[in-house]
């Protein structure tokens, strides 16, 4: 048997981009280049053409069609489309004309399994209706909610004969695990296009791949649970990365780092006080374990809710850091201490323990809402909140925010090009 085929998903909006990167993706061993959705949408079938054209090796248009087979498929493998790739969830009747129109120009079809219900059984049925590939694919969207396509590849492998694709989130080990439970084709989109070294990752997951087929390795399956891989994600991710994943969400207002040069992640133990009133606030650092932020709201800022002895018992406990609406003193010896501490104001003087207030209720920090176990993030550029319910896939999406600046840093850095010429900024002006 062959050995599995790398297929690489030119998931961009730019097509002078994705030739040059398919370029120095076949150079790092790359065998099929797709034109991914997103470029095919930006560029038409142009894209395909100029893809073709500039390789000649096996191209795949992406065009996820739901209706309309034959149309689609024609314009694709007339436009040099060797493979065009389908969905799963079209209605039967346009499945056959999209293989009859291939068949004309000797092309093939591949049905993408995205948001099938039932893959396996869909699958069988695809094999029976006459596709020649079957992509198990999670989509962007679904794996920043935690799904992931080995979770079903074995069992689709098993159901049919023809070649299985694996795609979604793929990086060198989760590929080379697709290749170990079956996949004949693994497609690679992002860990390869937005890198900033597109040959040297090409390079890793061929590598990786390669030696899963012919050691016919063991799949580790183990997962670390979504928190674990929130908090890992979110250390790398800088605050602006996070905005942007949340379409430009805004920061606390008003609130500055004491210590510079640290940065926070850890989930809210919320504190609701008076102006100068430190006893929720001490109480909080008991109620907080390892791992958590204390996150405070003061009815004003004249007098101090928070000071050195505080922030010692908080470094004692593990506590990752503390944010207040509201004053703190004793700043320079929490400077010395380098304990994250983030506030509003900076004063002498400490109120006195009234303990007026609530720990872990709902409340408005920096004008933003903060609920007990929403995440937070904080570096020199500001503070930023992301609701619990959303943790995991805000995570990912600024994940893939660093990634894409990344590729794009690489090409100032070493192309000696500008942002503007790079991301084409004049022609992808709103259109007034
Ligand atoms: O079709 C796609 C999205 O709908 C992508 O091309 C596919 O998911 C591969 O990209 P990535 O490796 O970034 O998931």
């Amino acid at each position: 048997m062959d050995r599995p085929v790398l297929q690489v998903a030119l998931d961009l909006v730019e097509l002078k981009r994705a030739v040059e990167i398919a370029g120095e993706a076949l150079e790092g061993g790359v065998d099929w280049l797709e034109v991914g959705t997103p470029l095919i949408k930006s560029e038409g079938m142009n894209a395909v053409r100029e893809i073709k054209k500039a390789y000649g090796v096996k191209t795949l248009a992406d065009m996820k069609t739901i209706d309309t087979g034959s149309v689609e498929v024609e314009m694709a493998a007339k436009s040099g489309a060797d493979v065009i790739i389908i969905l799963g969830l079209s209605d039967d009747s346009t499945i056959q004309e999209a293989i009859r129109a291939a068949r004309k120009y000797g092309a093939e079809v591949m049905a993408d399994l995205i948001n099938v219900p039932d893959p396996v059984e869909r699958a069988k049925e695809l094999e029976e209706l006459g596709v020649d590939y079957i992509n198990v694919h999670v989509g962007i969207d679904q794996q920043m909610k935690g799904m992931d396509p080995l979770d079903v590849l074995s069992k689709v492998v098993e159901a049919v004969s023809i070649p299985v694709a694996a795609a979604g989130g793929l990086d060198a080990e989760k590929a080379a695990s697709c290749v170990a439970l079956g996949a004949r084709i693994v497609i690679v989109g992002s860990n390869i296009v937005k890198s900033r070294n597109v040959t040297e990752s090409a390079r890793r997951v061929r590598e990786a791949i390669d030696e899963a087929w012919k050691e016919g390795r063991k799949v580790e399956m183990r997962r670390r649970s979504l928190e674990e891989e929130t908090r890992e994600i979110l250390l790398k991710v800088s605050t602006p990365n996070i905005s942007d994943a949340m379409h430009r969400a805004r920061a606390m207002r008003d609130i500055y780092p004491i210590v510079r040069g640290k940065k926070v992640v850890g989930k809210a133990v919320t504190v609701s006080t008076m102006d100068g009133d430190w006893a929720k606030t001490v109480e909080a650092i008991d109620v907080a374990g390892k791992g958590d932020v204390i996150v405070i709201k003061c009815s004003g800022d004249t007098a101090a809710v928070w000071g050195e002895l505080a922030t010692r018992s908080c470094i004692n406990k593990g506590i990752e850091g503390v944010i207040i609406d509201g004053a703190v003193r004793d700043v320079d010896d929490i400077r010395e201490l380098g304990y994250p501490v983030f506030a509003k104001r900076e004063v002498p003087n400490a109120g006195e323990p009234k303990g007026f207030g609530e720990i872990n209720v709902k409340i408005e920090c920096g004008g933003i809402e903060v609920k007990p176990g929403d995440w937070i993030v904080a570096d020199d550029n500001g503070v930023m909140v992301i609701p619990k319910e959303r943790a995991y896939e805000i995570a990912r999406r600024a994940l893939e925010v660093k990634k894409h600046e990344e590729r794009i840093r690489g090409e100032i850095e070493d192309k000696g090009r500008t942002l503007a010429e790079i991301v084409e900024l004049y022609k992808w002006e709103k259109v007034q």
